[in-house]
Order: C-alpha cells, then sequence, then structure tokens
C-alpha cells in the first residue's frame, strides 16, 4: 500500500511566546516503530503533532527539519507530506455514508468501481462490510473508531501520528483497537508518534517513550 519510510525529526523546536516546548529535538522513527509522546495536559503535545504537519497557531514559533526517507517535508504543504493522523475523536463526515467517508480518502484517479472495491475489501477485513451503507451516527464508538482508522490507511500515509485515538473507548474496545492499530502500523511498516496519557496505551515494541514538561504559562 505504501513505501517504507524512515521518519526523521531534525534540530525540532517548538516555542509558546518565549516559553520552550521541545528544544532541540533530535528523534529518528524507523518504519514500523512506535514513538511515544507523554506529558502533563497543556504541556503542547497535540500542538507538536500539528506541526509537524505544517499547521503552527499563532503564538507559537517552530523550526527544525521533518525528513522522510531524506526527503524534506517541512516546505511541502499538508496534503503533499503523506501524513495520516487519528485523533479522540473521529471526525467522520457527517453527511457520508460509511462506504462515502472511506472512498473519499482514496485518490482521485481511481475509478468507481476500484473504488468501491477496495473500501469493501478493506471493511471486510476487519468485519464490516455490512456496515458500508450505514449513516455514521448510527456507529458504535468502537465501529467509528475502525472506521476512522480504515479512511486514515486509504489515503496511503507513509507516517502515523496518534493523538489519544483510545482515549474515548471503553476498555474493551480500546484494546481491541489497539491491536487493530498496531497490526496496521506493522503490515504498513509506519513509523509512528503516539500521544498518550495511559501507560496501558504503550505497546510492547514501543521503542522509546518522550516526556514533555509542564507549561508554565498554561493554565493546565
Ligand atoms: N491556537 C492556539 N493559540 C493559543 N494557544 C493555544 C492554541 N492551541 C493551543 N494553545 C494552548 O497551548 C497549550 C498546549 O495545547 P495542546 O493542546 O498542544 O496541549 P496537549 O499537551 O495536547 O494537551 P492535552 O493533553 O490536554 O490534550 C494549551 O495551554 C493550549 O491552551
Amino acid at each position: 500500500m505504501n513505501k517504507k519510510g524512515i521518519l526523521q525529526l531534525q534540530s525540532i523546536s517548538l516555542y509558546f511566546g518565549r516559553e520552550p516546548i521541545i528544544q532541540g529535538l533530535n528523534l529518528t522513527i524507523l518504519p514500523g516503530e512506535i514513538v511515544v509522546l507523554m506529558g502533563p495536559s497543556g504541556c503542547g503535545k497535540s500542538t507538536f503533532l500539528s506541526a509537524l504537519c505544517g499547521i503552527v497557531p499563532d503564538q507559537f514559533q517552530f523550526s527544525g527539519k521533518v525528513l522522510l526517507d531524506q526527503q524534506d517535508l517541512t516546505c511541502l504543504p499538508l496534503a503533499r507530506r503523506k501524513i495520516g493522523m487519528l485523533f479522540q475523536d473521529d471526525l467522520l463526515f457527517p453527511h457520508m455514508s460509511v462506504k462515502g467517508n472511506l472512498a473519499f480518502a482514496l485518490p482521485q484517479e481511481i475509478n468507481r468501481r476500484e473504488r468501491h472495491n477496495q473500501v469493501i475489501a478493506l471493511l471486510a477485513e476487519v468485519g464490516m462490510e455490512a456496515l458500508a451503507g450505514r449513516d455514521p451516527a448510527t456507529l458504535s464508538g468502537g465501529q467509528r473508531a475502525r472506521i476512522s482508522l480504515l479512511r486514515t490507511l486509504l489515503a496511503q500515509p507513509r507516517v502515523l501520528l496518534l493523538d489519544e485515538p483510545f482515549s474515548k473507548l471503553d476498555q474493551v474496545t480500546r484494546s481491541q483497537f489497539r491491536q487493530l492499530v498496531w497490526s496496521y502500523t506493522e503490515r504498513y511498516q509506519l513509523p509512528t508518534l503516539l500521544v498518550t496519557h495511559d501507560i496501558a496505551d504503550i505497546p510492547d515494541h514501543c521503542s522509546q517513550v518522550l516526556q514533555l514538561p509542564y507549561m508554565e504559562s498554561t493554565s493546565c
């Protein structure tokens, strides 16, 4: 589905005004490798993930390079970075069916029949093909999370950034969904950065846990 990739963060710094959130971070994430980012609420974890996508809110300053297989992504717009993101809220389009949501992620040049085939095949893999015509609002939290993951994967990302994607799920669903996410990061060899507050989210094969400090100027 996607090419293998090595993600390199070089001399990354992120400031909120004058306050450092991250200073001079150098990090390499190999294909299929998972690095976890933790830290107190409000310390800048989500902002850091956004900044890696090129979205830096006002009042924040970002510097450094984001490289994928030696290619500098920093100067590319979000759509060309091939970064897949999952959030705690699934962000499915409410006006589209499950199938419509998934097909939307596929490249424009793929014809209608092929779109259908790819979407149904992926749904079948997770035993959800019967839900293709459903309105996302009628799905359970776990089903929505899985559809959201599949939509992210259909866009053929080469990097995965996960911003607390398990946090709103109940314990059983959460555990199953974690396994599904790690099976895909392994299969597609995606370098992955996971933000979480819960050490139970950290997979056994996680290579590194980074801890961000408390940010003084925020009211967290
Ligand atoms: N666009 C913005 N403009 C100004 N301040 C912002 C903006 N976005 C976030 N902040 C502030 O920056 C700080 C970092 O926010 P961020 O969401 O990155 O933290 P976080 O570590 O992901 O928090 P949580 O663990 O609660 O999700 C917060 O205090 C937040 O209020």
